[in-house]
C-alpha cells in the first residue's frame, strides 16, 4: 500500500484528492493548520475524515513540514497548501509570498533531505500568466498580476529547479480555475451560488460583486484531482496545463445560476461594489490542455452548465435544511 501526503488536506482540492487516493487504496496523510475553529468540515461532508491521518503543520514552519514528511514516509507528496485567495494577496503580500511561494521551497528542501525518491506534485496556477493574451499552454510566458501569481511563479521555478538539480521526480500542474460545492465562500462562483440560494429563501436581499466582466476557464475540482495523480504515474516528470479550453464571464455564470434557481433577472439583486475590485485583475484566462489529453489521457468530464447546477443544487439543499443559517 502506498503512502500519500497532502499539504493542504482540508481545502477543496485536498478533500477531493484525499477521496480519490483513498479509492485508489492509498494510505492518506494530510496537513492542516492550527486555527481557533474546526477546519475539517469538508472532509466530514465527504465522509472521509475518519479514513485519513491529519498532521498539524504549517508551510511557513520548516520544522513542521519536515516532521510531517518523516511521520508519513510518503511515496507521493502533493502540495496544495497556499494562501490561495488572490484578492487577499493584495492586502497580505508578505504572508502570501511566505506560504504560497517559500512554502514550496520548504517542502522541496524537506524532500531533498529526507525522501529524495518521493514523487512531488506542485499546484501551479493559471494566475501565473496574468494578462498574456490568447489561449495558454505550458510554453506561454508568465506575467503575474498579483502577489499570489508572483508567489506561484516562484514555486513553479523552484520545483523545476529541484527536478533538474537534484533529480527529484517533480511535476507542476498549471491548473485553471476549478470549483465545486466545497469551494470557499470567498471565491466568486461559490459566493454567487451561496448568495443566490439565500436570496431564494428570502434570507438575503442583495449580492455585492466586483469586476463581473472578468472571464475564467472554470472546471470541476473533482475532475482536476485525477490529473494531479496521473502526472505522478508517468515515466518522466513533466508540467501540464489542466483546463477546459473555454472561458465564461461572471455575468454568464450569473445568467445560468439565476435562471436555474428560478430567480429571474439577476440585475434586480446584484450590486457592483468598487471596494471588491482588485488593484490589478486578469480579464480572460483560457487554457489549452492538449498535452494532458495526449500524454495523460485526461479530459474534463463536467461541463460549465453542469458545474453551475451542481453548485446551485448543493447550496439550495443546504439552505432548505438550515433556513435560519446566519453563515
Ligand atoms: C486559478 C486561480 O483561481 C482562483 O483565483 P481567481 O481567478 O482570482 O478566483 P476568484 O473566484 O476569487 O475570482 C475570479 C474573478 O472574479 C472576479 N470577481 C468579481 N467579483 C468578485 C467577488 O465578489 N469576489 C471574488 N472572489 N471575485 C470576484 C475577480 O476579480 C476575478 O476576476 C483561485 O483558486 C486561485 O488560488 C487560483 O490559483
Amino acid at each position: 500500500m502506498k503512502n500519500a501526503l497532502i499539504f493542504g488536506l482540508t481545502g477543496q482540492d485536498g478533500t477531493y484528492l484525499a477521496d480519490f487516493l483513498l479509492k485508489k487504496g492509498y494510505n492518506v496523510f494530510g496537513t492542516f493548520r492550527r486555527t481557533s475553529h474546526r477546519c475539517f468540515e469538508r472532509l466530514e461532508e465527504m465522509e472521509i475524515f475518519h479514513k485519513v491521518t491529519d498532521i498539524k503543520a504549517d508551510l511557513s514552519d520548516y520544522g513542521s513540514v519536515q516532521a510531517a514528511i518523516k511521520q508519513s514516509e510518503p511515496d507521493e507528496i502533493y502540495n496544495l497548501g497556499a494562501q490561495s485567495f488572490v484578492g487577499a494577496s493584495f492586502q497580505q503580500p508578505v504572508l502570501t509570498s511566505d506560504i504560497t511561494g517559500l512554502g514550496v521551497l520548504r517542502v522541496l528542501e524537506a524532500i531533498r533531505e529526507n525522501v529524495p525518491d518521493a514523487k512531488f506534485y506542485q499546484a501551479s496556477s493559471s494566475e501565473m500568466y496574468g494578462n498574456y493574451p490568447g489561449i495558454k499552454n505550458e510554453e506561454s510566458p508568465f506575467r503575474p498580476r498579483s502577489p499570489y501569481g508572483a508567489a506561484k511563479v516562484f514555486g513553479h521555478h523552484m520545483t523545476n529547479h529541484y527536478k533538474e538539480a537534484y533529480n527529484i521526480f517533480a511535476c507542476c500542474g498549471i491548473l485553471f480555475n476549478h470549483e465545486s460545492p466545497l469551494r470557499g465562500l470567498e471565491f466568486v462562483t461559490r459566493k454567487i451560488t451561496y448568495a443566490l440560494s439565500k436570496i431564494k429563501f428570502n434570507t438575503l436581499d442583495k449580492l455585492h460583486l466586483g469586476n463581473i466582466n472578468a472571464k475564467r476557464d472554470w472546471g470541476f475540482a473533482g475532475d482536476y484531482v485525477e490529473a494531479m495523480w496521473l502526472m505522478l504515474q508517468q515515466k518522466e516528470p513533466d508540467n501540464y496545463v489542466i483546463a477546459t479550453g473555454k472561458s465564461h464571464s461572471i455575468k454568464e455564470f450569473l445568467d445560468i445560476a439565476s435562471e436555474y434557481a428560478g430567480l429571474g433577472d439577476w440585475h434586480e439583486f446584484v450590486e457592483i461594489d468598487e471596494s471588491l475590485m482588485r488593484p490589478t485583475d486578469i480579464e480572460d484566462l483560457v487554457g489549452d490542455a492538449s498535452k494532458a489529453r495526449k500524454n495523460l489521457n485526461w479530459e474534463p468530464k463536467t461541463s460549465f452548465k453542469e458545474l453551475v447546477k451542481k453548485m446551485m443544487d448543493h447550496d439550495i439543499e443546504y439552505h432548505k435544511q438550515h433556513p435560519s443559517s446566519q453563515y
